[in-house]
């Protein structure tokens, strides 16, 4: 009888002790999920939780937060205009995509109105949108994925080219500029290859010395250049977009 009893209390401080832990385990997980982060993945989340444009994001169905940088410049600039084709260069997740469907094809029922064409790029996968084509898994800097965005084309041409591209961060600020700088010209490329006249290029950078150098060859082939630093880009981030505007043939 008493081994029976001790046998059952035992069971019973076991199980209340499995209860604690679990209870625990409950309240403190996204602490202990937290702690289990490095420091830098600590930092990330805590800002992401704080963003109100991460919130309103997710509250309006964008894919992530870059959307408001492109709402915000098309508001004040009015880039995306109903019947453009635009090409997204670095489209993932593909938010500016999502953006950029919105403004191109005109909403309402009148069967005349203009109907736009927007086609994404990116290295990574990109999840399918209504009204746009993507070609995922693809380097802009191959010849061969700029000839595929141009077949792509309805006209072979587009009016907006927009670039948010930026290569994986290596830590070392000069070779990330460098990067950056060779996708910038990539995209000045394809934009002498496909661009209407009086065509727009958005294009994101980071500001430092090699930004002069995009910057020159820029006011050479568009009439109106502009260096753009949205709200929703970070303060904290050298991020800058330059918008050229009016592309000239010769
Ligand atoms: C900041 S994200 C773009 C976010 C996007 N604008 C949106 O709103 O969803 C930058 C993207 O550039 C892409 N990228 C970097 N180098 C590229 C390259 N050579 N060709 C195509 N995409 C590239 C990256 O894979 C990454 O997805």
């Amino acid at each position: 009888m008493e081994a029976r009893r001790w046998l059952l209390s035992r069971h019973v401080a076991r199980r209340q002790g499995d209860m604690i832990s679990w209870v625990w385990h409950c309240l403190f997980h996204t602490t202990v999920e937290q702690l289990k982060k490095t420091p830098a993945e600590q930092r990330w989340l805590s800002r992401q939780l704080r963003d109100p444009y991460v919130k309103s994001a997710r509250q309006q169905n964008f894919r992530c937060r870059s959307a408001f940088k492109l709402l915000e410049i098309d508001e004040k600039h009015n880039i995306l205009k109903p019947g453009n084709s635009v090409i997204d260069c670095g489209a993932a997740p593909g938010a500016w995509s999502q953006v950029a469907v919105d403004r191109v094809n005109a909403t309402g029922f009148d069967p005349d109105a203009p109907v736009g064409f927007v086609v994404g790029v990116d290295l990574l996968h990109i999840p399918p949108l209504d009204g746009a084509v993507f070609l995922p898994h693809s380097d802009l800097l191959e010849p061969t994925v700029q000839a595929r965005i141009q077949e792509s084309l309805p006209t072979g041409m587009a009016q907006v080219i927009l670039s948010d591209m930026a290569p994986n961060a290596s830590g070392i600020r000069e070779l990330d500029q460098q990067r950056l700088a060779e996708l910038c010209l990539c995209v000045v490329g394809l934009a002498r290859k496909v661009l209407s006249p009086g065509g727009t290029l958005l294009c994101k950078f980071w500001d430092g010395t090699n930004s002069r150098i995009i910057q020159k060859r820029l006011t050479e082939l568009f009439r109106d250049v502009k260096t753009l630093k949205p709200a929703a880009s970070r303060k904290e981030s050298s991020e800058i977009y330059f918008l050229a505007k009016h592309y000239r043939t010769s």
